[in-house]
């Protein structure tokens, strides 16, 4: 049967808009919950009422034209909001059942468990070896020189930088090229043991050779990480996330597993971005 379009945003008003949801083929665990998430800056709305559930060990990709919310809603699951002054949250995020925006929660824990990387690589203007072992250091997760030659190695590793930089660890980290710098900071986020790493466009500003690096090196961190990344290539989204979430005007249209929302989207604000009419 033919799928109702659902009003559009622009003209709802009050009204809510109805999510178009097809489920995941896998039933993964939920790692985090969103419930009916409005972001406001001051005045104006930003996100409207956006419930999302994001798989564990899984990319799940945020896709929608410039300004419909992707980063701000990305900001909201490690409270990075809570930086911006006239930001205000409301709604329910829960990561393993844990509600995050609970006064008693620990934001700076929050924030090592739910690591981030951004759009500019922006290392530390530290040597390599400190970029890395700044964050166990200031969460206390190593002592000895030798645990954090450990941490350090391990996180490069993992980050498939170490075989570049094994010789020059003091050098600056600010000296790396972008596609390096930019696997330095997920280096940097894995550091401290985090169960989940936000990435907010993490590859816009590298050329193809170092995103494609970068992209296989999500790949890879998805078996052991849940991974939400923002992203303006669809291309980008199709190839290494397994959910989609496409947002528009700040509401949720269409979520579901890429594959379904790249090859037969059911709504058709959906279908006209991923076909470039507009965005
Ligand atoms: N710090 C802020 N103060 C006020 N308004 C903001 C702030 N950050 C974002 N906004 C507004 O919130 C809306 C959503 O912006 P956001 O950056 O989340 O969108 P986006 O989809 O990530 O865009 P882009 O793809 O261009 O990065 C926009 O209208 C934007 O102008």
């Amino acid at each position: 049967a033919a799928i109702a379009p659902a009003p559009q945003p622009e003209s709802s008003g009050d009204a809510p808009i109805r999510t178009v949801r097809s489920p995941m083929p896998n039933r993964a665990r939920t790692k985090i919950e969103t419930k009916g998430v409005d972001v406001f800056y001051g005045q104006k709305q930003a996100i409207f009422d956006v419930s999302l559930d994001i798989p564990e060990k899984a990319v799940t990709a945020f896709i929608g034209p410039s300004g419909c919310g992707k980063s701000t809603f990305l900001r909201c699951i490690n409270r990075m909001n809570d930086t911006i002054d006239i930001a205000r949250v409301t709604g329910r995020i829960a990561i393993d059942e844990r509600d995050i925006y609970d006064p008693d929660l620990d934001v700076v824990e929050l924030r090592a468990r739910v690591g981030m990387v951004f759009q500019k690589p922006n290392p530390f203007p530290k040597s390599i070896f400190e970029n890395i072992a700044y964050g166990p250091r200031i969460h206390g997760l190593a002592r000895s020189k030798t645990d954090f030659e450990e941490i350090v190695e391990g996180s490069l590793r993992r980050a498939g930088l170490f075989e570049e930089v094994k010789d020059r660890l003091q050098e600056p980290g600010t000296g790396l090229s972008g596609g390096q710098q930019q696997r330095l900071c997920i280096a940097r986020a894995i550091a401290v043991n985090p169960d989940v790493i936000l990435m907010d466009e993490p590859c816009s500003a590298l050329d193809p050779i170092a995103t494609a690096r970068v992209e296989e090196l999500i790949d890879e961190l998805r078996t052991n990480y849940t991974i939400v990344m923002v992203t303006h290539s669809m291309q980008q989204a199709a190839r290494v996330s397994q959910k989609t979430a496409f947002f528009h005007l700040g509401y949720l249209v269409e979520e579901g597993p890429t594959e379904g929302i790249f090859t037969s989207p059911r709504e058709k604000r959906t279908q006209d971005y991923i076909t470039g009419r507009f965005g």
